[in-house]
């Protein structure tokens, strides 16, 4: 028996002022699944976003949730009237109510008890380590806060799916984990949905079931963290989901791509050093060798100083498509 997805979009246009920004986008999200959508700026993101909540209306193509038209099959149906929440970056909270009140809201409409859905309200400002700002307007909020008070009012909606526009563009690393870990609760617990948009691709990897790459309006690929991370359609998808270095196959034929932990320091090749960067649990080292540029990590602090000619071992590459 196959399940309903949460989202099915098929062929989705989206043309601004004769700008095409969607060319015919198609994907499913299943439930409890979390789809990272990664682009570069302007590649499209936030307007697949923006359509599947419905503040634009496509030129072509479906949208459907859990089964229902909402786009492109008659009369569109309203962003208020689709079983989705957004946290979007610039979607601004009511300016006259408090941060209590705006998380309060989903609540309430649900017909809970006013006293219910404050306490409610107030659990979820807690988890998000805004509960002593809870009577605080957004004007008296910094834009690390109000973000924290609309990813706290996304939640209290309990929908079957979340859509995020870098949701933790200005949270910081403690928050944002915090954030994404009940994130990955709720989704156990209700088999809730969402799509995440993000030009970070290392937040893309992390959370994500699937990764959808999207280039000018078009998706280039999707598959698991894994898939796109070690068997990328082509450079741009290479260069998208983290460090890549490109080197000449040793055959001639064609180019491949070497990520930071596919090579090692010691070995038959030979580098000469031309960077080392210090990161803490491991070091990058940018080899000039023979075959092209080499990014390797290693463990540890430094072994050698920049310009030292070293040995290296190619352990594994990827065959570059074009
Ligand atoms: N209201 C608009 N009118 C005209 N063109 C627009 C409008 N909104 C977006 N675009 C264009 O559509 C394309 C896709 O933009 P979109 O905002 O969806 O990209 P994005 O991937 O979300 O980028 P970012 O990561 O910078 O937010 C871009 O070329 C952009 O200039």
């Amino acid at each position: 028996m196959s399940v309903e997805p949460v989202l099915e979009v098929v062929d989705l246009v989206v043309v601004y002022d004769g700008t095409t920004a969607l060319h015919g986008v198609s994907l499913s999200v299943a439930p409890g699944e979390v789809l990272a959508l990664l682009g570069p700026s302007g590649s499209g993101k936030s307007t697949l976003l923006h359509a599947v909540a419905g503040f634009l209306v496509p030129s072509g193509g479906t949208a459907r949730l859990g089964g229902t038209p909402v786009a492109g099959n008659g009369r569109p149906v309203p962003p208020e009237k689709r079983d989705l929440a957004v946290v979007f970056q610039n979607y601004a909270l009511w300016p006259h109510l408090s941060a209590l009140d705006t998380v309060a809201y989903p609540a309430r409409r649900r017909g809970v008890s006013r006293e219910q859905s404050r306490r409610e309200a107030l659990e979820l400002l807690d988890l998000l380590r805004i509960a002593h700002l809870a009577d605080r307007r957004p004007a008296e909020l910094s834009g690390g806060e109000q973000q924290r008070v609309g990813l706290a009012r996304a939640l209290a909606r309990r929908p079957s799916l979340y859509l995020f526009d870098e949701p933790t563009a200005h949270l910081d690393a403690h928050v944002r984990d915090v954030f994404l870990q009940e994130l990955v609760a709720r989704r156990r617990g209700t088999g809730a949905a969402g799509i995440y948009a993000t030009h970070d691709a290392e937040e893309a990897l992390g959370l994500a079931d699937r990764v959808a790459l999207l280039r000018d309006g078009r998706l280039v690929q999707v598959g698991t963290p894994q898939q796109v991370y070690e068997e990328p359609v082509d450079l741009f998808a290479a260069r998208l989901t983290g460090p890549a270095s490109v080197i000449d196959a040793p055959d001639g034929a064609g180019r491949l791509l070497v990520r930071p932990g596919w090579a090692r320091l010691g070995g038959p090749l030979e580098g000469r050093l031309r960077a080392v960067w210090f990161r803490g649990p491991h070091s990058d080292h940018l080899l000039d060798t023979a075959a092209g540029e080499v990014l390797v990590r290693q463990p540890g602090p430094p072994r050698h100083p920049v310009g030292a000619c070293v040995g290296w071992t190619l352990v594994r590459s990827w065959p570059l498509a074009g």
